[in-house]
């Protein structure tokens, strides 16, 4: 069994001593940063002036420019989009990256691929957390939190494990469980589960039930509730009590369905395209793909993107959601934030 870490295993005392910038304001960026704050740690912001230099303001941090940030700070982590994070370091962060700092990830991409090669007298490690940021706060308001990983690149103080272990615990992610793991160990893993269940599996596995019933006749708002928004409630009830508990609020006739049809939809084929997905990770084919699109602007990722967006299912959503209050978007919560902050 892998050792899981907890609040109580962990102390955080030499945490609180230490300056931390959290670069990047975007999804994990403000959940660390109020995260950090709220359990009286020392924070500062580092962005670009914008969008969410002034957010960040008005959630009451402190904010600098990615530079002074990275100048001021005794642990540097680094969340901006994994394909920008090479840009950033070269030019902002790494000018500040003083001996004995901590350079620090949430994701291991660049460095695993490397993209970014820190120096040699600084600690480097990360913390993911295995959760969207907006989750990693909504769960820590609530007393909760989201599981994470740590990784250990780099042990130049000696204390490396210390200070991820106690970034964890700052982050809420020790009050649900922290499991050490290496560099590639989370990197290919949550590509892949990210491109072959989470995010790609999931949404091409609701759009085809969406299209084959809306395909055989059958009305698709009909379809939208059967497919997308009941998928919440199944995936409550596994995260709650597993895949038997999920099967003991269902009918017997579902059970049996899910059995016997299951297995006909996710067979040994998606299984070894799986592996094949897998393969391109770890031989890094979708690393290089994914920099290369971006170097060319992402004209295939702008592409996919319109287009996804303007599929039925996505449309039906909107309108349905609309006459559901009580299903809230964290992303119009958070364009509100930022608009009353301006006026
Ligand atoms: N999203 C998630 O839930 C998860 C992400 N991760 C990892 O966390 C890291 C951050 O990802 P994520 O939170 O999704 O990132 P986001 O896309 O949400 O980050 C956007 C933030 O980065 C800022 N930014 C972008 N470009 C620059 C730049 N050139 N200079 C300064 N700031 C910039 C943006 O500022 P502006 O508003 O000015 O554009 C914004 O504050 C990645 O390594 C990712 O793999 C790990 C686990 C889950
Ligand atoms: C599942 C997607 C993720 O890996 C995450 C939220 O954990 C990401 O990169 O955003
Ligand atoms: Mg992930
Ligand atoms: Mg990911």
């Amino acid at each position: 069994m892998a050792k899981v870490y907890y609040n109580q295993d962990i102390n955080d005392g030499s945490l609180k001593s230490k300056k931390v910038a959290v670069i990047g304001y975007g999804s994990q960026g403000h959940a660390h940063a109020q995260n950090l704050k709220d359990q009286g740690h020392n924070v500062v912001v580092g962005v670009r002036k914008g969008k969410s230099f002034d957010q960040a303001e008005a959630d009451g941090l402190e904010v600098l420019s990615v530079k002074e940030a990275s100048e001021t700070a005794d642990i540097i982590m680094v969340l901006v989009p994994d394909e920008r994070q090479t840009a950033v370091y070269e030019e902002e962060i790494k000018p500040g990256l003083r001996e004995g700092k901590s350079l620090v990830f949430a994701h291991g991409f660049n460095v695993h691929f490397n993209q970014i090669v820190p120096p040699s007298d600084v600690d480097v490690f990360l913390v993911a957390p295995k959760g969207p940021g907006h989750l990693v706060r909504r769960t820590f308001e609530s007393g909760a939190g989201v599981p994470a990983l740590f990784a250990v690149y780099q042990d130049v103080s000696g204390n490396a494990k210390e200070t991820a272990l106690a970034y964890a615990k700052g982050i809420g992610s020790a009050r649900a469980g922290v499991l050490e793991t290496t560099f590639k160990e989370e990197t290919e893993t949550d590509l892949f589960g990210e491109q072959a269940v989470l995010c790609g599996g999931l949404t091409s596995l609701v759009k085809a039930g969406f299209e084959t019933l809306v395909e055989a006749g059958y009305q698709p708002e009909l379809a939208y509730f059967e497919c997308l928004h009941e998928l919440k409630l199944i995936v409550d009830l596994m995260y709650e009590d597993g895949m038997s508990g999920m099967r003991y609020s269902i009918s017997d006739t579902a059970q049996w369905g899910d059995f016997v049809s299951g297995p006909r939809v996710v067979d040994k084929d998606t299984k070894a395209r799986m592996k094949d997905i897998l393969t391109d990770i770890q031989t890094g084919k979708f690393a290089k793909g994914w920099l290369l699109e971006n170097q060319l602007n992402r004209p295939e990722f702008s592409a996919i993107e319109r287009q996804e967006s303007e599929h039925q299912i996505e449309k039906v959503g909107r309108e349905l959601r609309s006459m559901m209050p009580f299903v809230k978007s964290g992303k119009k919560e958070q364009k509100e934030v930022v608009s009353s902050a301006k006026n």
